[in-house]
């Protein structure tokens, strides 16, 4: 069993809307460690989420890190805007980046983490020449665009070819995983070498949010 922390981020896509407030009040008061916000173009995925007058909202409830998740098309036009909107984390997508290095260093350069996210067919390999530079990388365990989505087993393959990455490389970034994530499975990602768990429906369905997130937190003990 790996024994660094595990840290939880409950995406609030999967949260009761007309409830916000409360649903941010819930988080603050758990075990969680970030708030993980989808932000969704209608392009780069085939779904339109919330953007940042919700984000800036949020922020001002928030005590704890906003972990901005784009997946949207040209994303280095928005950085400076997610920024004041109050992201800490800002996470682009591979497959949607031409100058990948490039945005990496605008949104470090803006002040926030940066983060990468890989479509469940993208190589871990294509990060090598970028993952020193980064301090997370987004691997989505389901396509992204939609909650409550069933989770694609070959991510436990992937996520022990990105442990080796990060060791090979010496790198610091921390291996988040995204999508179909549950009690079920959190225990085998963290032993995979995941050091995130991003969860929507397995926490704002669940008939105890806060002892959801408990469990994740605990999951590899
Ligand atoms: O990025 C996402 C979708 O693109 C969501 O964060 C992800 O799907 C989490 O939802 P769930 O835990 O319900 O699968």
């Amino acid at each position: 069993m790996e024994n660094h922390p595990v840290l939880v981020a409950p995406s609030l896509l999967a949260a009761n809307f007309l409830e916000l407030g409360k649903e941010v009040d819930m988080v603050n008061r758990s075990e969680a460690d970030w708030f993980h916000l989808d932000v969704m173009d209608g392009r780069f995925v085939p779904n339109i989420s919330y953007g940042l007058p919700v984000i800036a909202q949020i922020k001002k409830k928030a005590q704890k890190p906003c972990d901005v998740h784009l997946m949207i098309e040209e994303p280095e036009k928005y950085a400076a805007d997610f920024k004041k909107a109050g992201a800490d984390i800002l996470t682009v997508h591979l497959e949607a980046c031409i100058h990948l290095h490039r945005n990496i260093q605008q949104i470090k350069g803006l002040g926030m983490k940066a983060g990468v996210a890989l479509n469940p067919h993208t190589p871990v390999g294509m990060l090598e020449n970028v993952i020193r530079d980064i301090d997370v990388v987004l691997v989505m365990s389901v396509n992204p665009g939609f909650g409550g989505q069933t989770f694609i087993e070959q991510t436990y393959q992937k996520i022990r070819q990105l442990r080796r990455l990060i060791t090979d490389n010496h790198a610091h970034a921390l291996i988040e995983v995204d999508g179909g994530i549950g009690t079920e499975n959190a225990g085998q990602l963290i032993q995979a070498g995941a050091n995130v768990l991003v969860a929507g429906s397995a926490i704002f369905s669940a008939a105890d949010p806060e002892k959801t997130i408990h469990a994740l937190k605990t999951s590899a003990q």
